[in-house]
């Protein structure tokens, strides 16, 4: 008997078909809204595998009705939407899909970066709005990139691609990281300093660390206060990192300049949200790593692991490998 899947997003159809070879499919067709919890919840104890995004909680109290599940493929690097913990200790494998979407989603934080800095999405609206009557000496100034100090929070994979972007825009680079990384030093002439340090000289705050109980809240009230009044914040990790309401109050405060937010904590962010009044913020929908290739690239890695997952092989990108002990 062919094992049984279920897939909570429409992928495209050669992905679908490839999985379809080897495995019984459930896929929720819908491309553009998320499987309803009630139906995860009823088709969670049938199936082996599960193919899911970072819209789908995958709690403990999910998992406890999962009878046969061997395998959640989360088609994203993040996976802080998985209980790992739960999953583990029922002997349930958890993969994602890291470097495939490093470069893209380090090209998504540095466009965003630089259309915060030089103000661009404020300017095309100031046009399209009709307010453009002549050039004017300090019309929307902004702030410079080239040789400015970016401080980067977590030299992972997408940091390090972010800082060798910095590196061609002869930026002063400063990191904190749990470790250091003597070849990211050696290389980009990145500088390790304390996490206050980075705060206090970066012109550019990028957080780039994953998101977890250690690092949400990580930027409040607080760090705003050690930050420059000049500086930017930049944040494609996920949204918890950063306190949404002291961002705000930083904001209005004139504590910090402007911020860059691909991600908040609750997505889709509401349309009332504060932080969406301020003509010194740059929102994106969560499209750090919205390219078409890489799009097809997650989806074809999160199919490998899966179908790896099913046959009883260790995935590519076992996230939690003590779970192999129980097979
Ligand atoms: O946010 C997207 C991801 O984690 O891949």
């Amino acid at each position: 008997m062919k094992p049984s899947v279920l897939i909570t997003r429409k992928l495209s159809d050669s992905i679908l078909n490839r999985i379809r070879e080897s495995c019984e499919v459930i896929v929720w067709e819908n491309e553009d809204t998320p499987i309803p919890r009630k139906l995860l919840e009823s088709k969670i104890p049938e199936v082996d595998g599960l193919l899911c995004l970072i819209t789908e909680s995958i709690d403990k109290e999910l998992l406890d009705k999962a009878k046969n599940l061997k395998i959640i493929s989360n088609m994203a690097v993040g996976y802080n939407n998985i209980d790992v913990e739960a999953a583990t200790d029922k002997g349930i494998m958890v993969t994602n899909t890291p470097d495939v979407l490093t470069e893209t989603t380090a090209d998504l934080t540095f466009a965003l970066l630089m259309a915060t800095a030089r103000r661009l999405v404020e300017a095309s609206d100031y046009l399209r709005d009709g307010k453009w009557q002549t050039w004017s000496p300090m019309l929307l100034t902004g702030q410079d990139v080239y040789g400015a100090t970016i401080g980067i929070i977590g030299m992972g994979r997408i940091g390090e691609a972010v800082a060798k972007r910095a590196k061609g825009f002869n930026m002063n680079i400063l990191y904190h990281n749990r470790n250091r990384k003597s070849d990211v030093e050696q290389e980009l002439e990145a500088h390790f300093v304390d996490f206050n340090t980075l705060l206090q000289q970066s012109d550019f705050v990028v957080v780039m660390t994953p998101y977890s109980a250690e690092t949400r809240n990580l930027i409040t009230a607080e760090h705003f206060k050690l930050m420059k009044k000049n500086a930017i914040l930049i944040n494609s990790a996920r949204g918890g990192i950063v306190n949404e309401n002291d961002l705000y109050e930083a904001l209005v405060n004139n504590e910090i300049w402007a911020a860059g937010l691909d991600v908040f904590e609750e997505e889709p962010v509401p349309t009332d949200h504060p932080l969406l009044t301020l003509n010194n913020v740059v929102t994106l929908p969560h499209i750090g790593s919205a390219s078409y290739n890489t799009r097809m690239k997650m989806a074809d890695l999160a199919a490998t692991n899966l179908l790896m997952g099913v046959n009883g092989e260790k995935p590519l990108n076992l996230v939690n490998s003590s779970v192999r002990e129980k097979y």
